[in-house]
């Protein structure tokens, strides 16, 4: 598994607003916005792509465009939401599904409430979306699913993640070429609570209010 640290200024000046405990919602929503979207150039360096004749004014040429089966942008509720606006702007061509799960926060084991994804995922490219990758456990049981129902390639998107929680992928995900994950900064650690530290709190809460 390949695993892309996006190390960029911006991006670490975005992160470090997002960081900030007096940041507000809306503008912690629109720096996740900004930061998925410079994220979304790495994330889809492997999209596939097949020619495509077109004329220009001065001459017939052959570019490209992005093949068939579309890619698919599956937010993890609630936190992956606001993440996918940022992707789906570069790849308006993309189907979106959706999986919900939540990490019970006793037992960190992570529990799907829903899921809405197409049927058959045969020879998909999955763009999954999630800001936090914590202890690995959501990210683990996501990926597992994709490719059990099919899913050719997938691209994880997180924002911070944990050195503990970036080894259980690897573990889970080992040699595999096919998925990879693409990350704006690995923190220091998890703390006793299984929050990434520094990290940004819970994403979920700063995007959408405490419930
Ligand atoms: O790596 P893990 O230890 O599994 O933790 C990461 C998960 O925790 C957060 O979601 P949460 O369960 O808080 O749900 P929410 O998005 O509804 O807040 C986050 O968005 C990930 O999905
Ligand atoms: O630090 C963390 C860990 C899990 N989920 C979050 O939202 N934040
Ligand atoms: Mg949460």
């Amino acid at each position: 598994m390949r695993v892309h640290v996006v190390d960029h200024p911006l991006v670490a000046h975005k992160l470090t607003v997002l960081r900030d405990r007096r940041t507000p919602s809306p503008t912690f929503r629109l720096l996740v916005d900004e930061l998925v979207t410079l994220l979304a150039y790495e994330a889809t360096r492997d999209v596939r792509t097949e020619p495509r004749a077109i004329e220009t004014p001065v001459a017939p040429t052959v570019g490209v465009r992005i093949a068939e089966p579309r890619p698919l942008v599956v937010p993890i509720l609630r936190a992956g939401l606001g993440m996918l606006d940022g992707l789906t702007r570069l790849l308006p061509t993309a189907e979106v599904g959706f999986l919900g799960m939540q990490r019970d926060e006793e037992t960190l084991e992570a529990v799907t409430y829903a899921n809405r994804l197409p049927d058959d995922l045969t020879g998909r490219h999955v763009f999954l979306v999630d800001p936090m990758l914590a202890t690995g456990g959501t990210l683990v049981a996501a990926i597992e699913y994709l490719f059990e129902r099919g899913a050719r390639h997938v691209t994880a998107v997180c924002l911070l993640a944990a050195p503990e929680g970036v080894e259980v992928l690897r573990a889970a995900v080992g040699e595999r070429v096919d998925c990879e994950l693409v990350v704006a900064a690995i923190d220091e650690r998890l703390d006793e609570n299984a929050y990434i530290v520094p990290g940004l709190g819970d994403a979920g809460d700063r995007l959408y209010g405490i419930v």
